[in-house]
């Protein structure tokens, strides 16, 4: 058997070679060549798995180590029966924690507290979940707009123009698919209080970039049109900017790893069982204060410091993300 995986998924060296042959390369090179004869591949956001790449193949599934499979053609899989695996959820809490370090930021800042805020939330899934649940419990006041869950919940979610005209921050957690590309867009920003902040983990394409810009909106951005190429003028206009690091956790790298590592033992019939890299700490979720996280979150994460690291370097947007040192989640 031959497994093909991206040489920058953390932890895997070692796991699979009892059972395959396993060629490593970077994402953003693996080719028609490398995967015409694997079974399996184990991607990241930087391999596009389309008709392109697997045309002709013998590859039979594809696990991503990531929350988001925007970068897989899943249609074409479908018809050419290979199956795509994601580690959904994997890094959410690494998500929260990136958030809760903008929100602390910005609330230093500009001098408010969460009790003065409406937060709005576009996306109420894995990461979106998370945010609502904590940012509740720091005082902030949350609205929240999730249409799919709408539908088959009837949950109080808001349609998103209710939620941009409510919101003092607004925060995008969905998908990238067709209904989400620019969503947030110059008619939605429009709609939103003047001085009000977007802040976009999800993808970059969910929010018009040069329409962000031309908006007057305050923005802080992980994710990015184009990525590793930013628009300048956008970066340099952000409140806060990184290089898609927001689920870039300790924790959120290990389960990603793990969950696709047992995605390929169960379609193989391979005796990994819970696999889970064994030296790494699982997440242990509790409760944390506005006051804690405010006392603590600089130590854990600076994302004041990582955001002038990229504002000096975005040239080194790829080696930043590739360099980075895995936060560790401690709530
Ligand atoms: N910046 C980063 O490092 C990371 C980015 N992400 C991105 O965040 C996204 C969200 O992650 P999860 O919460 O785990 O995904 P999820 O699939 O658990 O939740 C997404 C939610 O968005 C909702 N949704 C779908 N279409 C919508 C629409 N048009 N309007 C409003 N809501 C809509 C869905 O119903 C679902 O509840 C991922 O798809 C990924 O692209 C995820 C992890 C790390
Ligand atoms: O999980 C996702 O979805 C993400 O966006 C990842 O955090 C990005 O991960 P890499 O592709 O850089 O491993």
């Amino acid at each position: 058997m031959k497994i093909v995986a991206d040489n920058a998924i953390p932890f895997l060296k070692g796991v699979l070679e009892p059972y395959a042959r396993v060629e490593y390369l970077p994402g953003k090179t693996i080719a028609t060549a490398d995967v015409r004869d694997a079974d399996a591949l184990i991607v990241r956001t930087r391999t596009r798995c389309d008709a392109a790449l697997l045309e002709g193949s013998s590859v039979k599934l594809i696990a991503t180590a990531t929350i988001g499979f925007d970068h897989i053609d899943t249609e074409y899989c479908r018809r050419h029966g290979i199956e795509v695996a994601t580690a959904a959820g994997c890094n959410a809490r690494g998500v929260l924690q990136y958030v809760a370090a903008a929100l602390v930021r910005l609330s230093r800042v500009q001098a408010w507290e969460p009790a003065d805020k409406t937060l709005g939330i576009v996306g109420v899934g894995h990461v979106g979940s998370l945010v609502e649940a904590y940012a509740r419990t720091w005082g902030f006041r949350v609205v929240a707009c999730d249409p799919p869950r709408e539908e088959r919940e009837h949950g109080g979610f808001l349609p998103l123009e209710e939620v941009a005209c409510q919101a003092d921050i607004l925060t995008f957690h969905t998908p990238l698919d067709d209904t989400t590309r620019h969503m947030a867009g110059a008619k939605l920003f429009e709609r939103m209080k003047p001085g009000s902040i977007l802040i976009n983990t999800s993808r970059g394409e969910v929010v018009d970039g040069q329409a962000l810009r031309e908006s007057g909106l305050q923005y802080v951005l992980d994710v990015w049109e184009h990525e590793p190429d930013l628009d300048p003028l956008l970066l340099r206009d952000a409140l806060l900017a990184t290089p898609h690091i927001a689920g870039y956790s300790a924790q959120g790298k290990a389960n990603a790893t793990a969950l696709s590592v047992r995605t390929i033992g169960r379609y193989f019939g391979l005796s990994l069982g819970e696999w889970y890299p064994s030296n790494i700490a699982p997440s242990r979720p509790r409760a944390i204060s506005w006051q804690e996280l405010c006392d603590t979150i600089d130590d854990r994460f600076d994302i004041a410091a990582e955001s002038r690291r990229l504002k000096e370097n975005p040239e080194k947007f790829e080696t930043i993300r590739n360099e980075y040192r895995y936060r560790e989640e401690y709530f």
